[in-house]
This record gives structure tokens, sequence and C-alpha cells, in this order.
């Protein structure tokens, strides 16, 4: 392991978030005991993690009746190798369901059974890295002072947690059948959040009524979980953490190509090409704006 940034922890060349990481518990990542019925949502950050978390919890807890209990999403969902909470997360009673943002090659050995399920997130690198530079140096001030262009050449190098995008996207593609996984796409649930609310379920063998489906839509929506702190981390970094400023939220804008406010002509064609570079022989398709 090496501190080549205050914040960051390098661990078998995957850079984790340091101050919520237990060293012990990576040694210990590979042995970890899956259980049949473990959900995993699986990201790089920024990708629509906390929106799936919050489909994920309603589908398992309430989603067809109203939320009248405080527990944040964060605790019906919490993260696998990050300590955000002190309580026993791993212990819980089964279904458990997790989010992590762990490439391919360090998570549990277990999870190769294919019977515990992953749903992995992903969405156009751009807003992955528009909405990171925002939560970065604006939200939690990771890296104050620095201008997206300091930040691109980060992103790209993989000097950010998650390291290169390009890696942990063509990690989890190419082992995909190591393990049963379902692909999300976040401009797809843009797209379609009903239908992909269904997708997910479908997938988690969980049947939902029409009653069910229509709450779970109505409250996974950006505006919804913009103001239910319940299901968005301004509280929990703001009180818990000390870690927010008053600028900014955890939920920015939610949007498909934010990308054309931040990067310049020329940002965007070096982006383009190194994307290009990076994934050209990765059969996966991308969105880039949604108009
Ligand atoms: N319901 C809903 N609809 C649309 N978009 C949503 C929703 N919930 C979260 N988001 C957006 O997801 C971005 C945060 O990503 P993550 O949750 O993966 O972040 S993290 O990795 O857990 O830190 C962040 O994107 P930006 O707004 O572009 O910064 C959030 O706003």
């Amino acid at each position: 392991m090496d501190n080549k940034d205050t914040y960051l922890l390098n661990f078998k060349g995957y850079n984790f978030e340091s101050s919520f990481v237990d060293a012990d518990f990576l040694e210990y990542l590979d042995d970890f005991e899956i259980r049949d019925d473990d959900v995993f949502i699986i990201t790089f950050p920024k990708s629509g993690t906390t929106w799936t978390q919050q489909i994920l919890s309603l589908i398992y807890f309430e989603g067809h009746r109203n939320r009248t209990e405080d527990l944040a999403t964060l605790d019906r969902v919490p993260f696998f190798e990050y300590k955000i909470r002190k309580t026993d997360f791993l212990n819980r009673p089964s279904p458990r369901l997790f989010c992590s943002h762990l490439p391919y090659y360090l998570v549990p050995k277990g999870l190769k059974n294919k019977k515990a399920k992953i749903i992995y997130v992903y969405r156009n690198p751009k807003d992955v890295m528009t909405s990171f530079f925002h939560f970065s140096n604006v939200v939690v001030r990771l890296e104050p002072g620095n201008d997206m262009e300091h930040f691109m050449k980060r992103f790209l190098d993989g000097n950010v947690v998650g390291s290169r995008w390009f890696d942990h996207i063509r990690g989890w593609y190419e082992h995909r059948h190591d393990f049963s996984i379902l692909f999300m796409m976040y401009e797809e649930m843009k797209k379609d959040l009903r239908s992909s609310v269904l997708k997910i379920s479908r997938f988690l063998e969980k049947e939902l009524s029409e009653e069910d489906v229509e709450a779970i839509v109505k409250q996974a929506t950006f505006q919804n979980m913009k103001s239910d702190p319940r299901a968005n981390y301004d509280e929990i970094l703001k009180y818990e953490f000390g870690k927010r400023t008053d600028e900014g939220h955890f939920l920015r804008k939610g949007t498909v190509g934010d990308w054309k406010h931040h990067l310049t002509v020329e940002q965007n064609e070096r982006f383009d090409k190194i994307f290009q570079r990076n994934m050209k022989d990765l059969p996966l398709k991308f969105i880039w704006d949604l108009n």
C-alpha cells in the first residue's frame, strides 16, 4: 500500500478513499463469505450508485407503501468496502444488500458462485468526470482549487477514488461471465425509470405489483431523492462526517450531457481520442446526451 495523495489509499493497484477504509478488511476481501442471496450494486463512483441504492432499498423494503421509518438508504444498502457507519453491516440477516466501487479482481471470490447477484451501473464517463469534479472540488473539497483541466488529467490517469474508469468498466465487462451480473446504464434509467425498475426486479426475481412499481418510481426520481434527507448524503456528509461544505449538493443535477457545460472544445476532443483508444474493442454502447 502507498499513499500517493492524502485521501487516496492504493491497494493492489486500486485507489480507495483512505478515511473510510479498514486496511485489515482489504486483506480479507477475497475470503469474505458470500451468501447465495447477497445482492451487490457495483459502480465506478458517480455513475448512479445512490440512485440504484434507493431503487434496491425500495424493492426489498417497502416499495409498495409510503416510506415511514427513518432508516437512511445508506443503512439499507450500505457500502461494502467502506466503513461509513459504525454498525456491523456485514453480519446482517439475509438478504444482504451492498453497494461497492470495487474492481472485478478485488471482490470476494464467493461471488463467482453465480448465485449472489451483481447490478453493475455505468454512465458516460464525461458526465461521471463532471459529477466527480463537482463532488471533489465543491461538495467535499477533496481537491480544493483545482480546475477541470487538472481534474481531467487526474481522472484520465486514474489518480482518483476508483482508479482508471476505463479499467473498471473493461474489467467488469470482460469478466461478466464469471458472475451473475446485470449491466444497467444510467442514461437508460434516466430515459425510462419504470422499465429500469422492472428490469432490476426481474433480474432479482422479485415480483412487484403495479402499485409497487408506481411507488418505487415515484420515490426514485431525482427531485424526490434530493428533497428526502434519507435518500441523499447531504446531511450524512455534513453532520456525521463534517466533510461537506455549504456549497453544492450530493444530488447536483442528475442529467445527461451536463459535461458540455464544463469541457472546452479542445478538452472534449482530447477526451474523445482517449476514449476511442481505450474503448474501441468494447461493444458497450454509451449515450452522451439525451436531446
Ligand atoms: N434519482 C436520480 N436521478 C438522476 N441522477 C441521480 C439520481 N440520484 C443520484 N443521481 C446522480 O448520480 C450522481 C452521483 O453518483 P453516485 O451516487 O454514484 O455517487 S457516489 O459514487 O456514491 O459518490 C450525481 O450526478 P450529478 O448530478 O451529475 O453530479 C447525482 O445527482
